[in-house]
């Protein structure tokens, strides 16, 4: 830790559905600027942990603190606490009978209440950036799966979040779109957004990230800079795992 103080902390994070423990009390503090890649098998908990970040879940014990406030108490209004940590989903999760701006501008203006050419303008440099800002008058249907996922990151970034959570943007995409979305959030991560990235793309993982946090069964099982996770990992679970996936 270089001493800034964190934007965001989890401690003692617990969420279990019904008797089943799926978060066992997971303890993390992210500094302004940095991405985390979030690893680990399928069922770990990867998930339900971004989910819980972003209010989508309840949790069942433990805090976590924005800016040193604490988002589990009966007064916390998600629905502002989302426009300072965006997320984007694997299944992208655009309105189909939107068309891509009016799907980006949603937010800005119904909740944000910002003025329409202000966000305008602004949605046009993001699709700009991600090579999109000619399908601004296109419907989410009309799109391959890449560009699809790279209009639900233009849209979680329009509402200038402070925090963007990546849950396996790549996951239902085919190959050779992949590249396409890593590279907008590789993008993201020279520009300096805090970011938590859970991702099976380890070479993006090794890329991107500045620290790794390796999940297993709801615990944090490993978590190390990324160039020494990598390169050596700790744990024997850890090194289990980057062997299966033949990293
Ligand atoms: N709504 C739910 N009800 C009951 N159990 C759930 C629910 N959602 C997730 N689980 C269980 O919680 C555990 C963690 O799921 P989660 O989706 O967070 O894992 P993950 O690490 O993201 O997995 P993957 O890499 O396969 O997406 C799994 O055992 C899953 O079956």
């Amino acid at each position: 830790m270089s001493g800034q103080i964190p934007i965001l902390k989890v401690k003692g994070l617990t969420k279990k559905y019904g008797e089943k423990i799926v978060l066992n009390g997971i303890d993390l503090e992210v500094e302004k600027g940095k991405v985390i890649a979030i690893l680990g098998p399928s069922g770990c908990g990867k998930s339900t942990f971004l989910r819980c970040l972003n209010g989508l879940e309840e949790v069942q014990g433990g805090d976590i603190l924005l800016d040193n406030e604490s988002l589990i108490n009966k007064s916390t209004k998600w629905r502002e606490v989302r426009q300072r940590i965006g997320m984007v989903f694997q299944s992208y999760d655009l309105f189909p009978n939107l068309t891509v701006m009016e799907n980006i501008l949603l937010s800005p203006l119904k909740v944000q209440k910002r003025n329409r050419s202000e966000v305008e303008a602004q949605a046009l440099e993001l699709l700009e950036r991600v090579g999109l800002a000619d399908r601004a008058n296109d419907y989410p249907r009309q799109l391959s799966g890449g560009q699809k996922q790279r209009i639900a990151i233009v849209r979680a970034l329009c509402i200038n979040p402070e925090i963007m959570l990546f849950d396996e943007v790549t996951a239902s995409l085919d190959p050779e779109m992949v590249r396409e979305v890593l590279d907008v959030i590789a993008q993201l991560a020279e520009q300096g957004m805090t970011m938590l990235i859970v991702t099976h793309e380890m070479n993006f993982a090794k890329l991107v990230a500045d620290e790794v946090i390796f999940m297993d069964k709801g615990n944090i099982h490993e978590q190390a800079p990324a160039e020494q996770f990598f390169t050596n990992p700790q744990t024997e679970r850890a090194q289990q795992f980057l062997n299966i996936l033949q990293f």
